[in-house]
């Protein structure tokens, strides 16, 4: 039995009219390090926006600890896809880092000298404290993910989610987030990650859940990461089977 901190119940979740999650149950334990994987399309974006209460779903129920998502925002964090944000927006790397601090200051409050103390230090932790004064718009791909990490990090979070933190980025700096995401377990942290690369899932996590529109597994990575499930969850003929039953 897993003893759920994060729980996801009977959650639908449609653009427009079609359906792409169906009926989703989860149980996620506190502390785990957490892959989601699927192919392209499974809608592993779309499960981490709806956790975040950036998607409504049609249905069901999502839970903190037992609570909702409001009485828990400020413990939970999130670095988006990198594509998705405007990186031309003129601010500075350590401005950025700083915006972690909003939940803690408040927006009208002064930034203090221990916000900035944080956010030096967690641009120190993802090797970026030289680049501090530099225009986010002047940095390489991977640069602009660490930033992101670092400000993340400075959010001082219980959950973590990250979409797709290693696209893109070199060797060096996939290790370097590797490491980060090995230190925020060891602080009993839960980190959601949505990755790509199947041939590291054993390697970097120890939870996994594995979809295709549905969930088709999720548990230790030692004990549902097995090449049946991956089979099953890349075919895809579930969404066909789904559009089938519901005539969608
Ligand atoms: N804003 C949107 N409006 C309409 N359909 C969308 C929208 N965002 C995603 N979709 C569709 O929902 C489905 C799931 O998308 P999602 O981005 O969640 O998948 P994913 O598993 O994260 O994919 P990838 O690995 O390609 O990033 C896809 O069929 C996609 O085309």
């Amino acid at each position: 039995m897993v003893k759920e901190y994060i729980k996801v119940e009977d959650v639908t979740v449609s653009y427009d009219l079609r359906p792409v999650l169906w009926d989703i149950d989860l149980k996620i334990p506190q502390g785990v390090l957490m892959a989601i994987v699927g192919p392209n399309g499974a809608g592993k974006s779309t499960l981490i926006k709806t956790m975040l209460k950036l998607l409504k779903p049609v249905s069901g129920t999502i839970t903190f600890d037992g609570k909702p998502y409001k009485e828990v925002q400020k413990q939970i964090a999130y670095v988006p896809q990198r594509g998705s944000v405007d990186w031309d927006f003129p601010t500075n790397v350590l401005d950025v880092v700083l915006m972690g601090r909003y939940g803690h200051a408040g927006w009208f409050k002064k930034i203090s000298k221990e916000d900035k103390n944080k956010a030096l230090l967690a641009l120190e932790k993802v090797g970026m404290e030289n680049y501090k004064d530099r225009q986010i718009s002047e940095l390489s791909g991977g640069q602009q993910q660490r930033v992101f990490l670092a400000r993340a990090l400075v959010q001082d979070a219980d959950i973590y989610f990250m979409d797709e933190p290693f696209q893109g980025v070199d060797i060096k700096t996939e290790r370097a987030i590797v490491a980060l995401l090995k230190e925020l377990k060891k602080e009993n942290k839960t980190v959601i990650v949505v990755h790509h690369d199947l041939e590291t899932v054993k390697e970097y996590f120890d939870w996994v859940t594995m979809i295709n529109m549905k969930v088709i597994a999720s548990g230790k990575v030692a004990e549902v990461f097995t090449d049946e499930n991956i089979k099953n969850t890349y075919q895809n003929n579930q969404l066909t089977d789904i559009k089938e039953k519901h005539h969608v």
